[in-house]
């Protein structure tokens, strides 16, 4: 191992990743924490939190300190930072210089903040990224070229859709539809029609196992258990693949409207680039089945899944981290002035 382990964070909405030089992706758990109200202590965090979700007694609440792509609870992401990066650090004893992944919709002070949590946690130095910029990295694409790419990244919280050329946003727009408004449509939908309440945890699995954005040869069933909001009682459903179409259907539609606006305002030199080369899609919304298929369709441009979509923001992360010189103008600092 080097004198330094350096250490690249995706902070998102739904989980966190952490990358380590020269040891890939380290950590990859829920962006979640438990705490007990009566003394206001953290009872878990990560994974062993999640269980706790929508289970817990009067006194414990499970909170996701991240919500729709910005830090709705600022103590708890920095206790969660702090957490993570001990957990992933180990029993390394030299302080790590972090490069960390910040939702696209944090202010200033909020970014002010998670550099200054992370260089408590023990950060020699801090560094952060912007999402569409670390997930472009990700995925692949030289950046330091003068050439239009385009990259729709959609995690939980968020689909940021940007159009970046040499290692800049030229063009973009974050909107706070993504992941966790599938489960929320799914909910909603399940209600409408069957008069059953599931829960979002249950609605995310369907979403998982037979969502579709775009109609499938073979249709497809599961099993789903809920509460019926006329008796009271446990019912369990079969839910098709037609009837996740229908749920997601507007919100899926909002996305690839979002797209389509971004591509009209994109000058038409770096729209040539994007219509020959592809959208490329990152993060874990977008494998929602079918629906690389409908953008792909509303906008008449090909639409490319990412290799490991998931971890891309991380990997760019890192892959920044270990190029700090070649992407210096995409990172912000703390030795930056406006601080
Ligand atoms: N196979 C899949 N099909 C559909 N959706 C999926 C799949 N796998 C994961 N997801 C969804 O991806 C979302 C999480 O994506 P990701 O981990 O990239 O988010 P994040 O980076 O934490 O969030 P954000 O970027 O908004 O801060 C969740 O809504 C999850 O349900």
């Amino acid at each position: 191992m080097g004198f330094r382990s350096d250490m690249g964070i995706d902070l998102g909405t739904a989980s966190v990743l952490v990358y380590i030089r020269g040891k890939e992706i380290v950590l990859q758990e829920p962006s979640v924490v438990a705490i007990d109200r009566n003394n206001n202590k953290i009872l878990a965090v990560g994974e062993e939190a999640r269980m706790m979700l929508g289970r817990t007694p009067g006194n414990i609440v499970a909170i996701r300190p991240l919500r729709d792509g910005v830090i709705s609870d600022f103590d708890i992401t920095e206790k969660m930072l702090k957490y993570f990066i001990k957990k992933a650090l180990g029993s390394v004893v030299f302080k790590p210089r972090v490069i960390v992944c910040v939702p696209s919709g944090v202010t200033e002070v909020e970014k002010r903040a998670v550099i200054d949590a992370c260089n408590q946690a023990g950060a020699h130095k801090t560094y952060l990224i912007e999402e569409p910029v670390a997930a472009a990295i990700g995925a692949g694409i030289d950046l330091s070229k003068p050439q239009g790419s385009m990259i729709i990244d959609m995690g939980g919280g968020t689909t940021d859709v940007a159009v970046l050329s040499l290692g800049g946003i030229v063009v973009s727009k974050s909107i706070k539809i993504a992941g966790d408004k599938f489960d929320e449509a799914i909910v909603r939908y399940i209600r409408k029609k069957y008069n059953v309440m599931i829960g979002l945890r249950s609605a995310e699995e369907l979403k998982i196992q037979i969502g579709a954005a775009f109609p499938e040869e073979e249709e497809k069933f599961v099993e789903v258990r809920g509460r019926n909001l006329v008796t009271g009682l446990p019912k369990n459903l079969t839910i098709s693949s037609t009837d996740m179409l229908e749920a997601l259907e507007e919100t899926v539609m909002a996305i690839a409207d979002a797209v389509h606006s971004v591509l009209e305002r994109t000058p038409p030199e770096l729209a040539a680039d994007i219509s020959e080369k592809g959208i490329i899609m990152t993060g874990g919304g977008c494998l929602l089945q079918g629906l690389h298929k409908l953008i792909a369709k509303r906008t008449g441009v090909p639409v490319y899944i990412a290799d490991e979509a998931i971890s891309c923001v991380a990997l760019g992360t890192g892959k920044a981290l270990e190029n700090i010189d070649v992407y210096s103008s995409s990172l912000i600092t703390d030795e930056r002035k406006r601080y």
